[in-house]
């Protein structure tokens, strides 16, 4: 049995084709019994998604009634994409995941898709416009294996043409999903308005950019080899454990073996692949913080990263909060704060007072507050106390304020990666602000 992803439109539709014909022809010339098997995910995002889930359905009954080898499955996606995720994302991880039950039930252990050198060279250029590194720059790869399955790319290097001239010769009919020419998302923006011009001018491009993910994936496969190696020999040392990684195994190595190796470990530890900002946090903070001095702490995607004695460590995470009725992260350092409420989170001894400001007057978006996160101080933090003065550092700020020493140990509050909040000195001045938005403060048990 053999699995294909078939969407229904222009390239899937081109494989299912050639893919079916093939095994029809490889069943009467060498007897074999090759089924395929189309799989179509249904997002529940579109109005016109039944009428492509029953087009699918039809072209493969039209087939199979043919005498071709073929049936099909569908699979539609329950929930929805939380505010403010990515809504490609959350397709994309959802269409993966039913496929792979899908073909896994069915007993398939090869599933085609069918993206092509286009698609490749859409892909490198989104990358590096997020700023991506080589992981990104590498791309889908031909092929891969993921949880006993083998996924495939066979038209990946061909161009889009040639998959139009086998439409055209076959007369096939696909479907046109009308949010492609929906700009709201970068990848059409960038096939519609930046690609023709890029063709135009370089006539080249989509070619170079594919070739471009072919040297990032022989760069990234030398980067995972380098850092196992590195990984070994640390281990050999003792300055290496899946729950500690002892700085020394870093200041061994030169700057970018090190950062590849902690990357490596963080990715270990995390389930996924680390932040760059994270990544480069650590190497500036932790790699020079000197043995002797108190512990520090990292927030993380995952478990909170502390650094004691030169060796850092995944924390377990906190036992579960008692709220106020309040909703609250099973990892205390992320929070929403994005409604009215009092927010007690374990570990902090105070309470988190969030208010609506009167409509008028200037509080926190509700959407900067959605993904707070409260961190403990490491020292160097930065703060403005007010518009037109330069930030200082946190602790001349306190000094300035006559903050005492209790009051310092409070968390410190903050949203996309900046410092937000700081108790007794309040709101950074650099902060967004908007009319009637969120007012928050830090209220500490009484001693
Ligand atoms: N809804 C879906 N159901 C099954 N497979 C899908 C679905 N959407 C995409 N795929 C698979 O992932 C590949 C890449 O997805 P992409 O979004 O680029 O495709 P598409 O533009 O919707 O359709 P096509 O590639 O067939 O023109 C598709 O070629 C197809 O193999």
């Amino acid at each position: 049995m053999l699995a294909l992803a078939y969407s229904g439109g222009r390239d899937s539709s081109a494989l299912l084709h050639a893919t079916v014909h093939a095994a029809a022809r490889l069943n009467a010339d060498c007897g074999a019994a090759l089924q395929v098997l189309a799989l179509h995910v249904h997002h529940g995002l579109s109005t016109q998604a039944d009428g492509w889930e029953r087009h699918c359905q039809a072209q493969c009954q039209q087939w199979a009634d043919e005498g071709l080898p073929l049936s099909f499955q569908s699979r539609r996606l329950t929930g929805a994409p939380a505010r403010g995720d990515s809504v490609e994302a959350w397709a994309r991880d959802g269409r993966y995941r039913a496929l792979s039950e899908m073909a896994q039930q069915a007993g398939a252990t090869l599933l085609l898709l069918a993206q092509h050198r286009r698609d490749q060279a859409e892909t490198v250029l989104l990358q590096a416009l997020r700023g991506g590194g080589v992981a990104g720059l590498a791309a889908m790869p031909q092929g891969q294996e993921r949880a006993g399955l083998s996924w495939q790319r066979p038209w990946l290097q061909q161009p889009r043409e040639a998959i139009e001239a086998y439409l055209a010769q076959h007369r096939l009919s696909h479907i046109e999903d009308d949010s492609n020419a929906d700009t709201r998302y970068a990848r059409n923006r960038l096939r519609l308005q930046v690609l023709p011009a890029l063709q135009a001018a370089f006539p080249q491009a989509e070619q170079a950019l594919a070739q471009t993910a072919q040297w990032a994936q022989q760069a990234l496969a030398l980067q995972t080899e380098i850092a196992a190696s590195d990984a070994a020999a640390a281990e050999a040392a003792g300055l290496w454990r899946a729950d500690a990684l002892d700085l020394a195994a870093l200041r061994a190595l030169s700057p970018a073996r090190a950062n590849n190796l902690l990357r490596h470990w963080l990715e270990l530890v995390l389930g996924q692949p680390a932040p760059a900002s994270l990544v480069q946090r650590l190497l500036s903070e932790a790699l020079r913080r000197p043995r002797h001095q108190a512990a520090a702490r990292w927030p993380t995607p995952g478990p909170m990263l502390e650094l004691y004695r030169d060796v850092l460590r995944p924390l377990p995470p906190p036992p579960a909060a008692s709220t106020a009725g309040a909703l609250v992260d099973a990892v205390v350092e992320a929070v929403d704060f994005s409604q009215p409420g009092d927010y007690r989170l374990a570990g902090w001894p105070g309470v988190w007072r969030v208010r609506l400001a009167m409509p008028a007057d200037p509080g926190l978006p509700a959407d900067l507050l959605r993904r707070a996160e409260l961190r403990r101080r490491s020292g160097g933090e930065q703060f403005q106390l007010q518009a037109r003065t330069p930030p200082r550092g946190l602790k001349k700020c306190w000094q300035a304020a006559a903050v005492p020493a209790s009051a310092r140990q409070a968390p410190l509050l903050y949203a996309r990666d900046a410092l937000v909040y700081v108790h007794g000195l309040g709101l950074d001045a650099r902060v967004e602000r908007c009319a009637g938005g969120l007012l928050i403060a830090w209220v500490p048990d009484e001693a």
